[in-house]
């Protein structure tokens, strides 16, 4: 997951390959809480591991329940068999509708029957999302519930109460379907003494969500009668009973973002195939396909799969109710902009109490890529783009808005070439932690649009440390070409290559085989990061790397680094011969004395002896035949900016060359 505080997307304009996608949220947190409420064990396979199921994991323990994973990957949940564990707790539910709505109702009734008390809350935007439908249905049964807040708005305490199942039960539901959904999934537990109606008030919205409960509670041996839209029945004697394993499928709202980007950027010959989700799914969500294809999109469906493709360029415009597909639509704003014409998604009012006001949301940040828009209270008309602005989205703790601007990105299918900068990137770990990586993976973008910081500099000058902390800030990709360098030298030494024997160790280096993960490097399958950071590996590095065959055949490994979204590439001629159009190339120094002494420091702390001058003296040495040397000399590039760091901290260095990168940068 990017935890940057920005992302910044360079221009795209293709994609291929294969996604794979999450286990869906609706399916994961109805099955979570079923599970916990049903008697005797079930493993669940492929769940989603994302904000939104570990608050529901997290509260389900602390309630008594034993979530353990399995070998296999599956999580075995042994569930409450109906009956409270636990008679207290505070349970923290983050932004989850599907962990609040559910969980409140299933506590409403169970602190009803068996006494209790529970404060249930979220973060701040779901101390804005409303449940006063819910709670007014849960009142009418008998349940006590106190606001601790506002009015409407959770958090709440479930508090007792005298379950009554005589009347019908009434719930509106024109403002969400969890709040008959939470119902539908929590009244078997009170169905001991006859059936249980739940009569449903107003225009019931988002109705496929509740086909996914009804499906699921079936799957618990639970058959809810259903009369239209309007009426349920929870038969008397419900009683929750374990499939023992269940699998989940892959979410249909998440696909959504790579359903579109194939119908932007995947050619019919080369379809971007979406694993996980197909024409079996039980997710309303997956009808989102259908409006992808009035686009334009060309799709092929296998029973969980989906293979996408530009069909008609540009796309169609849309004039679409999509209440059916209250997620997914958002993603159809952004595809407006790639229209022939004015697109106007209809009946969306939901998208107001969700993670943010979605329909000002989008409003608002489309606006900022030069969009026309229009907004209504329960509507939103988008405008194809011609004229695209390079933007800073905002994306107001909402994971869709992150997800769907991704793809404004690929403007270069629209004539135009901006970069994209998705702030505070991380909200995507509510449904989809690994959403920018998995884009990366499919999304293709010509190597000069794909941004590289050089910084070269001297032994010893911090550069590795700069480099790494700048790449940690940027979300780019790292190269420690000294690494490579280093690597080469360990390899001579190994097979007693001698250093001036050119050619034999020009052969090495290509031979190499080196993995980088996670700051550790493998050579040959072995980890060998320390031993590439002794002296005389360093020391024999800088002999092998003057020769200019060596040098040649590291540099496709090298160029190989620029990948999505960015590269930060550290070393002696990153800027000068490997990457010279690189956006910002800094030239790092420090004192001779200073340097010493850094690397003196190190040494003591890793338990080596060294001598101070001496230390000097090898680096002075080191810096002399890099600086002399014919193939690649050291230097600052000309259109390099220096920084000495001498009196700096890291912290001050990172920041100054974060500061020159962002001046850059057009946003
Ligand atoms: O039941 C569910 O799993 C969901 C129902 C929908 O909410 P509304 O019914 O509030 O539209 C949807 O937006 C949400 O992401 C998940
Ligand atoms: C509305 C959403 O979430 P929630 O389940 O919190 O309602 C969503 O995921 O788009």
């Amino acid at each position: 997951m990017y935890a940057t505080e920005f992302l910044d997307l360079p221009p795209m304009h293709a994609a291929a390959g294969t996604v794979q996608l999450p286990g869906s949220k609706s399916i994961s947190n109805r099955l979570l809480l079923l599970a916990g409420l049903c008697q005797g064990q079930t493993v669940l396979h492929d769940l989603l591991d994302s904000d939104d199921t570990r608050v529901m994991i997290a509260a389900l323990r602390q309630l008594g329940c034993a979530i353990e994973p399995r070998q296999d990957g599956g999580l075995r949940v042994t569930g409450l068999g109906g009956r409270l564990a636990v008679k207290q707790g505070q349970l923290f539910l983050g932004n989850a509708g599907t962990a609040m709505r559910p969980l409140c109702a299933a506590l409403a009734v169970l602190s009803a029957r068996e006494g209790g008390s529970f404060e249930v809350s979220g973060v701040a935007r779901m101390h804005e999302r409303p449940i006063g439908d819910l709670v007014d249905a849960l009142r009418g049964l008998g349940c006590r519930i106190d606001y601790l807040g506002h009015e409407g708005y959770p958090p709440l305490r479930l508090a007792g109460g005298n379950v009554h199942i005589g009347a019908q039960i009434r719930v509106r539901g024109d403002v969400s379907s969890q709040f008959l959904t939470a119902l539908l999934l929590a009244l078997p537990l009170v169905s001991d003494h006859g059936a249980v109606v739940i009569e449903v008030e107003g225009e019931l919205i988002s109705k496929p969500y509740i086909e996914i409960t009804l499906n699921l509670l079936q799957r618990f041996g639970i058959q809810v009668e259903r009369n239209g839209w309007r009426r349920f029945t929870v038969p008397a004697g419900s009683v929750y009973r374990s499939p023992g394993q269940v699998h989940v499928e892959g979410d249909a709202s998440s696909a959504s973002y790579f359903v579109a980007l194939g119908a932007l950027a995947a050619q019919p010959e080369a379809p971007l195939r979406i694993e996980g989700v197909g024409a079996d799914s039980i997710q309303g969500d997956i009808r989102f396909v259908e409006a992808a294809e009035a686009m334009g999109a060309q799709v092929k469906r296998g029973p969980n799969w989906l293979e996408v493709s530009r069909g008609r360029w540009p796309l169609r415009a849309l004039d679409l109710d999509c209440n059916h597909i209250p997620d997914a639509a958002m993603t159809l704003a952004v595809m407006a902009l790639y229209a022939d014409g004015p697109t106007t998604l209809r009946n969306i009012a939901s998208w107001r109490v969700k993670e943010t006001d979605r329909i000002a949301a989008m409003a608002a940040e489309l606006r900022k890529l030069g969009a026309e828009v229009r907004e209504g209270d329960d509507f939103i008309e988008v405008h194809p783009l011609s004229a695209w602005q390079p933007a800073a989205i905002k994306t107001y703790d909402d994971h869709r808005v992150a997800m769907c601007f991704s793809l404004a990105a690929f403007n270069p299918l629209a004539g135009a070439s901006v970069p994209v900068r998705i702030l505070d990137p991380k909200c995507v770990a509510k449904t989809f932690p690994d959403y920018f990586e998995t884009l990366f993976g499919c999304a293709r973008a010509h190597v000069d649009d794909i941004p590289v910081i050089t910084i070269d500099g001297p032994t010893a000058s911090g550069k590795g440390t700069l480099a790494s902390e700048v790449a940690k800030a940027l979300g780019y990709h790292l190269l420690d070409s000294g690494s490579l360098y280093r690597a080469t030298a360990l390899a001579a030494l190994r097979q007693s290559v001698p250093a001036d024997d050119e050619e034999g160790v020009a052969r090495l280096a290509t031979a190499l085989s080196l993995r980088f993960d996670d700051h550790r490097i493998e050579l040959d399958g072995q980890d060998v990061t320390e031993e590439l950071r002794r002296e005389d590996v360093g020391l024999l590095a800088s002999r092998v790397s003057a020769h200019a065959r060596v040098r040649d055949a590291l540099r496709e490994l090298q160029l190989s680094f620029r990948r999505l979204p960015g590269l930060v590439a550290d070393g002696r001629d990153m800027g000068t011969v490997i990457f010279p159009q690189a956006a910002l190339k800094v030239f790092l120094t420090a004192s001779a004395a200073t340097r010493a002494e850094r690397r003196h420091k190190q040494l003591i702390s890793k338990g080596f002896s060294a001598n101070i001058s001496d230390l000097r003296q090898d680096l002075e040495a080191r810096d002399a035949r890099d600086r002399s040397r014919s193939a690649a000399p050291m230097k600052p590039a000309e259109d390099a900016v220096s920084l000495d760091n001498s009196a700096l901290s890291i912290e001050e260095s990172v920041q100054q060359v974060l500061a020159w990168w962002k001046q850059r940068q057009p946003f």
